[in-house]
């Protein structure tokens, strides 16, 4: 162990950081679960800054989620001075192109959402393209430029039904995420030729999961002067329906590269390592020093059972004072993790579901509030958003809103303007309300707008629709609307997330998506799987679990559950048909039907010490 910045690191995480960044070069760091990437990329940037005195706005640093960039942004606190942190590029991929793209065309950039395809179903109205996946294929097919004639035989339409579907999404100026990607690209490409952009170093996190679009921006981000560094892990790579070629292709991007690999895993207890990876069924160079128990693995006949085992070790987990919040439960679905909760507000078990976005839109319907937000900031350029809560309107249906849109395109006026003209009594109710909002609320008054919101939820139709949700998450919307204003209030009480240029309301459109802090809680954690990557939890229960795998990407992604833990693994399969107890090489490593012997556990202080494993500068 070396000390940097007194942090005790490893040899390898030591060799990383002082690695030099010359710009020809690439360096590629190999890196296991839990071998501390995060803390090496931020120990390599602080070394960067602090002593190599590169400048900080030419490091780009890119990561796939929120989650990550938080954390990387956190751990960077009290290692390089605030003003040099500030001036940073840490972002995800999307974020940075939509700065990018706000910032050179000036105009909002409206991504196209669940709920929006449903408008666009009723907007093509087209008895072929009639339901939102095909309406999602239609567009992505356009968007790739594919040849009309194979649209058209994909679909079965004419090219005028063509022709008019592409004029509806136009006309919305609609993006989707890739658009939002390519359009970020170009901009990159060209600021980084004029030289108005100039990274001396880009830093990449979580490569393994890349996909060409996101390859394409690192591409263009590179100068002949970068230096390019980037962590990832192979084996966890989770996200087969993407371009999984991709990490290979790095090679495409003519610079040298160094290989340098990470291999004392400081998370999980060599037990739960071990037993990772033999199912993983890979040589894998990551070891563990500390020590504890094998994990658990039951097969039940149900879900009851399951579920019944696993509220009743939760239990005996508190009555060794664990605290729920070092719980988590991973689930291969959202389906899944819905009849858990269910059942662990039942047995009054506080507990929160992990996403990357806010938890109030865990409920798609509250998207609705950021369209009302929208229309009441500008509705002159809020056509789509208008049209979406329109819908919710009683007694408006795709025919109203088919003509709203028609007549607004023939008068060659806004959508708002057409409704300031229109005499239909509902779309004058509409229309009043919002007009009248729009001239009382102040939005430097969170409690205005949140008060301002509700009565247009109310009157407007979008409590009724929450009406028709079932009881179960009728029950969390108070709750929901509570996190909504929290949300929001994050941006009046925190200054330095509003950007100089725009408001306190703008600022929280733009970024509400990035805030999810609910891994502090103090709750039980349920998460899939795929949200957990990245993350780690001292105690983990993995539901429905699968012995006989084939399919790579789903070992794969069996091996991120596995390898979330620090003390405690529980495995619950359902009606598997691997004999567990005949089976040598699994009751080497796992212990087999039972629970953990939790009193051994404390007395030899495996569990114990984890209430102190904290991240290390946390
Ligand atoms: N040198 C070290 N000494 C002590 N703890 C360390 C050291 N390096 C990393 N850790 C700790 O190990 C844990 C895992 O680190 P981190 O989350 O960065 O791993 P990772 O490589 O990103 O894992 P994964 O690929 O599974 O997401 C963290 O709690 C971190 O603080």
């Amino acid at each position: 162990m070396t000390s940097y910045k007194d942090v005790l690191v490893t040899k390898e995480q030591h060799e990383i950081i002082l690695k030099d960044i010359t710009p020809s070069n690439a360096l590629y760091i190999k890196s296991g679960p839990g071998t501390g990437k995060t803390l090496t990329l931020v120990l390599k940037i602080a070394y960067m800054i602090n002593e190599l005195e590169v400048d900080p706005s030419e490091i780009l640093v890119l990561s796939m989620t929120n989650k990550a960039v938080d954390n990387l942004k956190d751990n960077l606190d009290g290692l390089i001075a605030d003003d040099k942190k500030e001036q940073l590029n840490i972002n995800t991929f999307h974020a940075f192109c939509h700065d990018l793209v706000t910032a050179f065309y000036g105009d909002e950039v409206d991504i196209l959402q669940d709920e929006g395809l449903r408008i666009l179903v009723q907007l093509f109205d087209n008895k072929k393209v009639n339901d939102k996946y095909k309406v999602a294929k239609f567009i992505r097919m356009f968007k790739d430029n594919v040849d009309h004639e194979l649209i058209r035989a994909e679909f079965d339409l004419t090219q005028e039904e063509i022709n008019s579907m592409i004029n509806i999404f136009s006309d919305m100026k609609l993006s989707t995420y890739s658009d939002l990607l390519k359009r970020g690209k170009t901009i990159i490409q060209s600021l980084v030729k004029e030289e108005k952009l100039n990274f001396r170093v880009v830093v990449v996190d979580e490569f393994q999961d890349m996909y060409n679009d996101l390859f394409q921006i690192i591409k263009a981000a590179l100068g002949p002067n970068s230096h390019l560094i980037f962590a990832g892990d192979t084996n966890q790579s989770i996200y087969k329906f993407l371009d999984t070629k991709v990490p290979s292709k790095i090679e495409d991007l003519g610079k040298t590269f160094d290989v340098l690999e990470m291999s004392e895993s400081f998370r999980s207890t060599d037990e739960i390592l071990s037993a990772s990876k033999y199912l993983l069924g890979k040589e894998i160079n990551v070891f563990s020093n500390h020590y504890g128990l094998k994990p658990t693995i039951n097969n039940f006949n149900s879900d009851l059972d399951q579920y019944e085992f696993i509220i009743k070790e939760i239990k005996k987990l508190q009555s060794y004072n664990v605290p729920l919040h070092d719980i988590a439960v991973l689930s291969r679905t959202n389906y899944e993790l819905t009849k858990i909760a269910r059942l662990l507000k039942m047995y009054r078990l506080d507990f929160i579901k992990l996403s990357s976005s806010p938890n109030w839109l865990q409920n798609d319907n509250f998207i609705y509030l950021i369209d009302y937000l929208k229309i009441l900031l500008n509705p002159y350029q809020a056509n789509f958003s208008i049209l979406c809560t329109l819908k919710l309107m009683p007694m408006v249906g795709p025919k109203t809103l088919r003509q709203v849109y028609e007549e607004s395109v023939q008068r060659n006026i806004d959508i708002w303007g057409y409704l300031s003209r229109s005499k239909d009594p509902k779309l004058k109710i509409y229309y009043n309300l919002m007009q009248q909002t729009r001239k009382s609320i102040d939005f430097e008054d969170p409690k205005d707008v949140l008060q301002k919101l509700l009565k247009i939820s109310n009157e407007l139709g979008l409590v009724k629709k929450f009406g028709r949700i079932d009881s179960f998450q009728k029950s969390n919307i108070t709750e929901q609307y509570i996190e909504f204003y929290s949300s929001l209030k994050t941006f009046y009480e925190n200054p330095s997330r509003v950007s100089e240029t725009s408001s306190m309301i703008e600022s929280f459109l733009k970024n509400f998506m990035s805030l999810s802090q609910q891994e502090y809680s103090s709750k039980i954690k349920l998460s899939t799987i795929h949200q957990s990557k990245g993350l780690e939890f001292p105690i983990v229960f993995m539901t429905d679990f699968n012995l006989e795998l084939d399919d790579e990407q789903e070992k794969n992604l069996r091996y991120v559950g596995m390898t979330r833990p620090k003390t405690l693994l529980y495995l619950n399969s359902i009606g598997n048909n691997v004999d567990l107890d005949k089976d040598e090489e699994l009751k080497k490593r796992f212990t087999i039907a039972g629970s953990p012997n939790l009193s051994k556990a404390f007395q030899n202080r495996v569990v114990r010490s984890l209430h102190t494993w904290r991240k290390i500068f946390h």
